[in-house]
């Protein structure tokens, strides 16, 4: 890092490349680059997650093992070429280790999938066929996680899931187990029924040409595929600068690293919300470029010190174990980074100057639109946007349609209108109470 002369935001040059570069493979196809480059103010985004997770592979070597013929990392896999009739082990349950398992499931001999937590899988099809996550972030939802209980939610949460197959029959979940994650995939149920995935618990060690299971169970493998997660890892980072932040929590707000003369480096993309990613990492690049713009303040340090100790105490509190994988709310988030960009709307006042809009942004899904009603990036279209996306969700599947005679517009009109007393406590209590935005990763979307 060095820093040069000048005035406004942008004193601090940053210098990156050289071992960032060569240093690392990213999971989509090698790109070219620099061997150096300098560049006035830095947002990085590391959810490249450069190192792959714990169960190193550095082999297949574990315990008193020898080795196994071929492995490989969710990082290394393109797709399911080369797997043809083999028997291959997947090594963790996350969202890769679900969808690598189902695509060499149409090729592979045989595929195991080795899980050592309990894992629900969601469908992205939900309530009357609408995308999963249309229907579950919404501001209604988060008023109830707000409002209820988390074991009660919990229970719902664990009776939804269950509703669709029973995990437990599966050998996924248990509605016991404290530690379980939450993954998307419509096909891993019918391939565990169908047969084409077969889980096993966690393995125990390697021989020649097996692995050996903790329920004593062996099985022949010709390829194992690691799915264990990632690390993230800044090397392209001076280690001064490093060290200031362990996880994302230490950062300002999950971005700005705090100690810095000047706010010149800020991390895009660290979060893990319980909503889309992409969505929550567009919101803080509109933050960040309003600071490097000028147009957005950053607080003073000691506020920013205050605010992130606050957290991690938030953090101590929780006991969970990875402090590095919290789940963060959302909505919760969504609201806060748009608060400091100027940019979050005024849903409870919006009840009274348009009830219409006020009703939908609660009662519907809290899409990006929101945050494009007032401020900088402000879109005329967004009202519309907000009040006609059932429709457009449905728009592609009209190839074909159907007579519907029955009209369920009225009735929810009323549903609306009773709602509306509700809506306005809970503006208030919110806006009253607001509730921590983290969530220990054993609660994850719950
Ligand atoms: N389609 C999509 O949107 C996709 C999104 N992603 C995202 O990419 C990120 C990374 O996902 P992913 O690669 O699946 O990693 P994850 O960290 O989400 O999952 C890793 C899995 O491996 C298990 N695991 C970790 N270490 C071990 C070990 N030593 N022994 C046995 N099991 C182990 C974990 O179990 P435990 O819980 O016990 O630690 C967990 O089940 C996530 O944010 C994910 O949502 C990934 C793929 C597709």
């Amino acid at each position: 890092m060095t820093t040069s002369g000048g005035s406004g935001a942008l004193l601090t040059q940053w210098t990156v490349g050289g071992p960032a570069c060569t240093g690392r493979s990213l999971p989509t196809p090698p790109r070219r680059c620099p061997a150096s480059a300098t560049f006035p103010a830095q947002k990085t985004s590391p959810t490249s997650y450069p190192t792959t997770n714990s169960w190193s592979t550095s082999g297949c070597t574990l315990g008193t093992s020898t080795s196994c013929s071929t492995y490989a990392s969710s990082r290394e896999y393109r797709d399911a070429e080369g797997f043809q009739g083999k028997r291959v082990l997947v090594i963790g349950v996350g969202n890769s280790g679900g969808d690598i398992s189902v695509e060499l499931s149409r090729v592979a001999a045989k595929v195991f999938l080795s899980a050592r937590s309990s894992t629900w899988v969601v469908s992205r099809i939900s309530s009357q066929g609408f995308p999963f996550d249309m229907v579950i972030t919404t501001r209604f939802t988060h008023f109830l996680y707000w409002l209820l209980p988390s074991a009660i939610m919990k229970r719902i949460g664990f009776w939804k899931f269950n509703s669709w197959f029973n995990h437990t029959n599966y050998g996924l979940a248990s509605v016991k187990s404290s530690k379980f994650n939450i993954i998307i995939n419509e096909e891993l149920p019918f391939c565990i029924l169908s047969g084409t995935v077969v889980l096993k618990p966690n393995v125990k060690e390697f021989t020649e040409s097996s692995a050996v299971f903790e329920d004593g169970t062996s099985e022949n493998i010709d390829v194992v595929v690691f799915t264990t997660g990632y690390v993230f890892s800044f090397p392209f980072l001076e280690d001064s600068v490093r060290s200031l932040f362990k996880h994302s929590c230490s950062l300002y707000k999950c971005i700005f690293p705090a100690q810095l003369e000047k706010p010149t480096l800020a991390i895009i993309g660290l979060v893990q919300l319980t909503g889309s990613v992409m969505v929550g990492a567009e919101m803080q690049a509109r933050w960040v470029t309003g600071i490097f713009a000028g147009s957005n303040k950053l607080p003073p340090v000691t506020k920013m010190m205050a605010d992130i100790s606050k957290k991690e105490k938030q953090l101590a509190k929780s006991n969970s174990p990875e402090k590095a994988n919290m789940w963060i709310n959302f909505i919760s988030y969504m609201d806060e980074i748009a608060s400091c960009a100027g940019v979050k709307p005024r849903v409870l006042r919006l009840l009274l100057t348009d009830p219409r809009l006020a009703l939908t942004m609660f009662f519907g899904p809290c899409s990006p639109y929101q945050y494009r009603l007032v401020g900088r990036g402000r879109w005329s279209g967004a009202r519309s946007a907000i009040l006609t996306q059932w429709q457009r969700a449905l728009k592609p599947l009209q190839t074909r349609v159907l007579d519907d005679s029955s009209d369920s517009s009225s009735s929810l009109r009323w549903l609306c209108l009773l709602a509306l007393p509700a809506v306005l406590v809970a503006g208030f209590l919110l806006s009253k109470y607001p509730r921590p935005w983290w969530i220990p990763r054993a609660g994850s979307h719950l």
